[in-house]
């Protein structure tokens, strides 16, 4: 269901969707992990954020996961970890999350075409989650170590996007640690900088955690599906459903 990706005809954006094709893959292939600076420029980076903002103060924001500190379980005091909201870009008052989803898709798929003819890695990508928006309430709150998609989901790639201006990375944390596998104890850090993209592989290949942030830190994420891993995915949870729903299993 890979939503049409509509393209101002103007040539320059084709030309730019092609420089950040090459950097995007060449990166992915030897490093595993990419990143672009001033994706949208300033103006329709802060257009988004502004629509972000506005989610926020409307309450649209879930409970993300629970960071209860095993330490102080006792007090049963828990670090609220992110908080989230799902979208698809096409609710009102989120045009501008539409268009900086839209250039995500347009990236992927072209990549996707440039690379041997429609493989990124070993890749057919066709489709892709909705944009997970995940604000970090600046009192400590972080995001364990995990991978992704640690048992082929079908999510190969995960896109973040950052929406944090002035952000200051010793006063502020909040800092991307990737363990990358291969790189032997090499770690990549990447600081949440306003209208900073970020690409990696979404499996084992990319442990990462979220350092505590004191300062509301806001992201937006989307992950797109490999067609064959989400097919098999799909097979498997569908044939788990039927083994569990038959009679005598409880
Ligand atoms: O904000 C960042 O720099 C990355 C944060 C991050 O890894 N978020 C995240 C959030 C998730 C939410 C649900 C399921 C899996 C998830 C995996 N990762
Ligand atoms: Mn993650």
């Amino acid at each position: 269901e890979f939503l049409p990706s509509f393209l101002p005809r103007n040539r320059n954006n084709l030309e730019e969707i092609d420089d950040i094709c090459r950097n995007v893959i060449s990166d992915m292939n030897t490093w595993g992990v990419c990143v672009v600076n001033n994706f949208l420029g300033t103006e329709k980076g802060i257009s988004v954020l502004d629509e972000v903002l506005n989610m926020y103060s409307a309450g649209m924001f879930r409970d993300g996961q629970l960071v209860s500190n095993k330490a102080a379980a006792s007090d049963l005091k828990t670090i609220r970890g992110d908080q989230i909201a799902w979208l698809d870009g096409k609710e009102k008052n989120c045009q501008n999350i539409g268009m900086l989803i839209s250039k995500v898709d347009a990236i992927i798929m072209r990549a996707n075409k440039m690379y041997n003819n429609g493989k990124m890695g070993d890749y057919t990508i066709n489709g892709r989650t909705k944009a997970m928006v995940a604000c970090y309430p600046g009192y400590g709150s972080h995001y364990v170590k995990h991978v992704d998609n640690p048992n082929q989901d079908g999510r190969c790639i995960t896109a973040i996007y950052y929406l944090n201006r002035d952000w200051d990375i010793k006063q502020n944390g909040g800092l991307l640690r990737i363990f990358p596998e291969g790189w032997q104890d090499q770690v990549a850090d990447i600081e949440p900088l306003f209208d900073r993209i970020l690409f990696f592989w979404s499996d084992r290949r990319n442990p990462h955690e979220v350092q505590p942030a004191y300062k509301t830190r806001y992201a937006i994420t989307l992950w797109y599906f490999d067609a064959e891993e989400r097919n098999e995915a799909c097979r498997r949870y569908q044939r788990d459903r039927e083994i569990n729903s038959k009679p005598g299993n409880p």
